[in-house]
């Protein structure tokens, strides 16, 4: 992530097989709906966001959900933020969402910005994964819930990802304003404390001094 100013984030696009990973991030960039896709591919795309303010430079990897466990922990470490997508029409692809996301915790504890998307709401008459399991998903994780179809709309897709950045860009201003926790720099913050006592006793003791000079 870009410092101090929010000018461009790493999404991170994960879930189960034919889940709509794709559909999802060719809608967000094209605003289209494209519906056949070599399965299984990785990809990066770049996208800029032009605002009213300022521009965001995206990258957006679009993972295999088949992918060895090293390039997902390396995918994991990337991200700036992550969106977590599984059908509700495939009761697998929650089980593998349940799965990736102990895998976020794991790597990244819970405060990785994330985004769980429950897709293809048009075809919610096949659910298979119930109401109660979604929320069972959130466990562990503080973040939105979406339920969108990518084949019916472009609105819960540019949602989805409004939260994201809104999310990633929080962190960046925790990340900037908090102080540094580590033993070291509690120790460098005693030791400036205690310099900063013996310069004031030095220069009282040549104050002392210089007017017994003068007297
Ligand atoms: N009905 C319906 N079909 C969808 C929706 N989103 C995606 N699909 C279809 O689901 C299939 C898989 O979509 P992809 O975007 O290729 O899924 P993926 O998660 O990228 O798949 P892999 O890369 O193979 O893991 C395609 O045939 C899409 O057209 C949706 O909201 N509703």
């Amino acid at each position: 992530m870009s410092q101090k100013r929010f000018t461009g984030a790493k999404i991170l696009v994960l879930g189960g097989s034919g889940v709509g990973k794709t559909a999802f991030t060719v809608r967000f960039i094209t605003k289209r709906y494209i519906g056949d896709y070599a399965p299984n591919t990785e990809m990066l795309y770049t996208h800029k966001m032009v605002g009213s303010r300022d521009e965001v430079n995206l990258e957006i990897l679009d993972t295999a959900f088949d992918m060895p466990q090293e390039t997902l922990e390396k995918h994991v470490r990337w991200a700036d933020g992550c969106l977590l997508i599984y059908s509700v029409i495939d009761k697998t692809s929650y089980q593998a969402a349940c799965t990736l996301k102990d895998c976020l915790l794991q790597l990244r504890g819970s405060n990785l910005p994330l985004v769980l998307v429950s897709n293809k709401h048009d075809l919610l008459t096949a659910r298979s994964v119930s109401a109660d399991e979604s929320t069972n998903l959130e466990g562990g994780f503080d973040c939105p819930r979406f339920q969108i179809s990518v084949a019916e709309g472009q609105e819960g897709v540019t949602q989805v990802m409004e939260e994201l950045l809104v999310l990633i860009k929080r962190e960046l201003v925790k990340a900037l304003t908090s102080p540094p926790t580590s033993p070291d720099a509690t120790v460098s913050g005693m030791e400036k404390k205690s310099r900063l006592y013996y310069m004031k006793k030095a220069f009282k003791k040549r104050v002392v001094r210089s007017r017994s000079d003068i007297l």
